[in-house]
């Protein structure tokens, strides 16, 4: 009783700083803001781009993904889904764009960056029971600014590295729904990945009933002025 009335099971899963510049905090979207974000989930997988195993050095990764803003294939980003169908990826919208700038004023404190952390790309992952994630680095982006996740839906075994080496040190950690991690600074380059999810973790408010959700907003880094000057004529 007590423990839903005060939430000892954040009691338990302190907000940590994992390593200089990454911050896990435990619980940061609340049950209605999960299972709003998993409908809006829904209808981004709806298309026009579909969800998509990437395909990585002629394997299918295990996690499928929708992109915002920008789509990501193995190691680029651009406007059209190139490697799917070649449509237009749906564009970045506002409101997780406040979302990105309260997640870093809650991982590092308010302040200019905060209010000026404008992502422009998500991708957005969908994690089956035997999805995982191989170690690796997000360093796709022009852009060093931090990488914002939020995951919804089971939980899952997180491992988050180092910016030298796939192996140790590490550190495993379990994100849940509704967790927050933010990477950026120091942290920025490290390899992570994720060694495996829960199945039938996901807590019954949160918009799924299976399955995991991870949501990573990153700043691209793209300089899209010279695409939309392409046509010249510009005064
Ligand atoms: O699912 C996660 O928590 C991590 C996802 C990730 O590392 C990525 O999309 O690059
Ligand atoms: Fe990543």
């Amino acid at each position: 009783m007590t423990s839903a009335l005060f939430g000892d099971d954040l009691l338990e899963r302190p907000r940590r700083v994992v390593s200089p510049g990454a911050v896990h905090v435990p619980g940061w979207l609340r049950p209605e803001q999960q299972s709003w974000i998993a409908d809006r989930f829904r209808e981004w997988a709806a298309g026009p781009v579909p969800l998509r195993a990437a395909s990585v050095r002629g394997h299918e990764m295990s996690v499928k993904t929708v992109c915002l803003g920008w789509h990501w294939q193995p190691y680029r980003y651009s406007r059209e889904a190139t490697d799917v169908n070649g449509a237009r990826v749906l564009g970045f919208p506002d409101w997780l764009v406040r979302v990105g700038r309260l997640a870093l004023a809650e991982a590092y404190g308010e302040g200019e960056q905060a209010e000026r952390y404008t992502p422009d790309t998500a991708l957005v992952n969908l994690y089956d029971d035997q999805a995982r994630m191989g170690m690796h680095q997000d360093r796709d982006e022009a852009s060093r600014e931090p990488v914002v996740s939020l995951s919804i839906g089971d939980s899952c075994l997180f491992r988050f590295g180092n910016t030298e080496t796939r192996s140790k040190p590490y550190e495993d950690l379990v994100l849940a729904s509704g967790d927050l991690f933010v990477f950026g600074g120091p942290s920025r380059l490290a390899f992570h990945g994720v060694q495996k999810t829960f199945p039938g973790t996901a807590p019954p408010d949160c918009g799924i009933r299976s399955g995991r959700i991870n949501i990573t907003l990153r700043v691209t880094g793209i300089d899209d002025v010279s695409t939309r000057t392409a046509g010249r004529g510009t005064p």
